[in-house]
């Protein structure tokens, strides 16, 4: 296994590289990747399945979730935001309540738009995802903070243990959301014991031969061909 120092290493220089081909995408392609993702995210089982939504919201570059936190709003489902702590490179999920409170959020550590203290976050369901990059392998490389790590991690810890002999409490599924561009081959990601893979992936990626328009297409990884907005998000085998 690679020491801590390789590992790091590693993530940095595939970050970077990463970070500097992502600025070299038009805005239309971002524009129109997002809108095929929120689409696919919309209508998938587990997002309508969901009463309690964790969703990031964007930076320039990432895929756009302005159109996915509206509709969790519209359809009146619980939405939470991260909002980050510098010291302890910790993220907390707080509750936002409809689009005024959405609308008046200030920016925070590095002017993402975060909301002030208010309820915590319980009983979430679906976690949507930011990542520089995911591989093929659901595994998944942040900005470097390992602040998600550390929210599942905890998240977990909390509510994750069996309440009964029947029931568990361990239902959260996470799903990232990503441009084709940043879902690399399989094991590409190099991982240590504190990194989460995510359940799923949203990402033209997953359309066959790149079409982001999902036309017809045969698509091995949902088996979905039909449907023409579901398939562009990838599951990992359980
Ligand atoms: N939209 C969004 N919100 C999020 C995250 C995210 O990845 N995306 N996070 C996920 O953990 C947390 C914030 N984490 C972050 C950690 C580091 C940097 C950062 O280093 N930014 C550089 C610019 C990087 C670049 O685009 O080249 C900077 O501001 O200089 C940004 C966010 C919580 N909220
Ligand atoms: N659960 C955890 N407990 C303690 N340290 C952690 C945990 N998860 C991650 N870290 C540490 O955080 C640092 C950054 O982690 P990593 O490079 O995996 O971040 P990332 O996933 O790329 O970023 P992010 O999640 O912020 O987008 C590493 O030093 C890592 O060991």
């Amino acid at each position: 296994m690679a020491s801590i120092q390789t590992l790091r290493s590693q993530k940095k220089a595939l970050r970077s590289s990463i970070l500097a081909a992502r600025k070299l995408i038009p805005s239309a392609s971002v524009n129109s990747q997002s809108e095929h993702i929120t689409r696919s995210v919309l209508q998938c089982p587990e997002f309508k399945e969901s009463e309690s939504i964790s969703c990031y919201l964007s930076m320039p570059g990432e895929v756009d979730t302005s159109a996915i936190v509206d509709e969790i709003l519209r359809q009146g489902k619980k939405l939470f935001v991260p909002r980050t702590d510098s010291p302890s490179n910790s993220i907390e999920m707080l509750r936002i309540y409809d689009g005024d409170d959405l609308r008046s959020l200030p920016s925070g550590l590095w002017g993402i738009r975060e909301p002030g203290p208010s309820p915590l976050d319980s009983g979430l369901s679906l976690i949507l995802m930011p990542g520089v990059a995911f591989d093929r392998s659901f595994c998944r490389i942040g900005y470097g903070k390992g602040y998600y790590d550390r929210f599942l991690s905890s998240y977990s810890s909390k509510h994750g243990h069996v309440s009964s002999l029947l029931s568990y409490l361990w239902f959260l599924l996470a799903v990232g959301l990503a441009l084709a561009e940043n879902v690399l081959d399989f094991n590409t990601i190099p991982t240590g014991s504190n990194d989460w893979s995510v359940h799923g992936i949203a990402s033209p990626a997953f359309l066959a031969d790149g079409d982001t328009r999902g036309e017809s297409k045969e698509n091995d990884i949902s088996g979905n061909a039909q449907d023409l907005t579901a398939y562009c998000i990838a599951r990992r085998p359980s």
